[in-house]
């Protein structure tokens, strides 16, 4: 007898009503994607759950890639068997002594086939009485057992666990479509992306570099963040965007006190057109309240002024502590804190306006036409996709 199996829960996902299946099929097809490298393995579905047959295979490098999947709340290694009392006595007696610590247990017991002739709680007893005479030195604790053993009982089989495992919860990436990730090489956008896939969102990336003024690692950097969001979702298409004779000539032409708010609004223009080109329907950004000249209340309105797109911002009620304990959890934080140059800091004039009107700068946008540049900005625009496996180093511009 062995674990045989991974059970996964999808918490959340069960309150979706009619919607239920289409979340359903798409979860279990991220997470085909992000075991297939394991020979045989399969994922099943029935009713209100979902099983990986690990067909021989070890289960901890595939829980450590799972543990990744938004829409799995949690999961259990376990083994199933035939529903016999006998079988599942045996499968039980397994369970516990997996757990070789455990010096208190108790057993639950769900029947979800009637067919099974035993009622839960007496099949509780008889398991529980089972355990007990076939172990030494472990009792029963109903209110804090040091292991659960999980009983479920169901039309094809039972399955039986003795753990959980908790996991991001969250829903499947590409239920809630697409968005354009605004993202710097800085700490909060790749959070920022992180908590929109969370939420079930496909991401696809802009970059904004300004070379010569930023270096090819700045760029690399970028694409070094990207790979690491692949980790919680799907390949991500990045869209690098040559900012430099935009960038000199907003700083040239406009005031030095409004280049700022401009730059902002072109590079939401210029967001726009990818998302028009790529049918996304929406931007998210890193952006917090508060925290620096374009990110006031009033910054946000004259910026925001020259799209319809909506503007998630995942981390608008967080304080920079908590962003950063986030980005250290998923893997970022290290990449981000990289001594490299962003087009936006570069260009940054010595006092922004903190609270810029949005008829000044209609007025001054006016006054120049930036079409021509723009356009070149746009037709020069370079786009790469990022897998979990493509290899990014130097010479990855070579691809480009
Ligand atoms: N070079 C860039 N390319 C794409 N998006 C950018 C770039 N620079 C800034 N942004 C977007 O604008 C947001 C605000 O940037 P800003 O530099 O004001 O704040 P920040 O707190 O330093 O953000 P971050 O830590 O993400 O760099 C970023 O979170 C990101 O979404």
């Amino acid at each position: 007898m062995n674990y045989d199996h991974i059970l996964i829960r999808y918490g959340e996902m069960a309150l979706k009503g009619k919607n239920i299946k289409q979340f359903i099929i798409k979860l279990q097809e991220n997470i085909q994607q992000k075991i297939k490298h394991f020979e045989g393995v399969k994922v099943k579905r029935t009713q209100g759950r979902m099983f990986v047959l690990l067909n021989g295979n070890e289960p901890e490098p595939i829980i450590e890639k799972l543990k990744n999947v938004f829409g799995i709340h949690s999961l259990s290694i376990a083994i199933r068997v035939e529903n016999t009392e006998e079988q599942i006595k045996e499968g039980a007696l397994y369970a516990l002594k997996r757990e070789a610590n455990a010096k208190t247990f108790k057993v639950t017991v769900k029947r979800i086939s009637k067919d099974f002739p035993i009622p839960s709680q007496q099949m509780n007893q008889i398991l529980g009485g089972h355990l007990l005479a076939n172990t030494n030195d472990i009792t029963v604790n109903v209110h804090e057992p040091d292991v659960e053993v999980r009983v479920e009982i169901r039309k094809e089989a039972t399955y039986i666990t003795s753990g959980t495992i908790r996991c991001r919860g969250g829903l499947p990436v590409g239920t809630s479509g697409k968005s354009l990730l605004l993202l710097s090489g800085g700490i909060d956008s790749p959070v920022a992306g992180f908590l929109a896939m969370k939420r079930g969102v496909q991401l696809e990336a802009i970059h904004f570099h300004s070379p010569p003024f930023t270096s090819e690692r700045a760029k690399q950097k970028v694409l070094d963040l990207t790979q690491t969001l692949t980790k919680y979702g799907k390949s991500i298409k990045v869209h690098i965007v040559p900012f430099t004779k935009l960038q000199q000539e907003i700083f040239r032409e406009m005031p030095n006190d409004y280049a700022m708010t401009i730059m902002r609004r072109m590079m939401f223009r210029i967001s726009e057109r990818i998302c028009e080109q790529e049918e996304i329907l929406s931007l998210t950004t890193g952006e917090n309240l508060g925290q620096v000249a374009s990110q006031t209340m009033q910054s946000m309105h004259t910026i925001n002024e020259v799209t319809n797109y909506p503007i998630i911002r995942p981390l608008i009620s967080m304080d920079k502590q908590e962003v950063i304990e986030v980005s250290q959890e998923i893997g970022t934080y290290e990449t981000s804190i990289q001594p490299y140059e962003d087009c936006c800091t570069i260009f940054v004039p010595k006092s922004p306006k903190t609270k810029p009107k949005r008829e000044k700068v209609n007025y001054y946008e006016s006054h120049h036409d930036f079409t021509p540049t723009m356009e070149e900005t746009i037709n020069g625009i370079e786009t790469v996709k990022i897998t979990d496996k493509t290899v990014i180093d130097q010479s990855f511009k070579d691809l480009l």
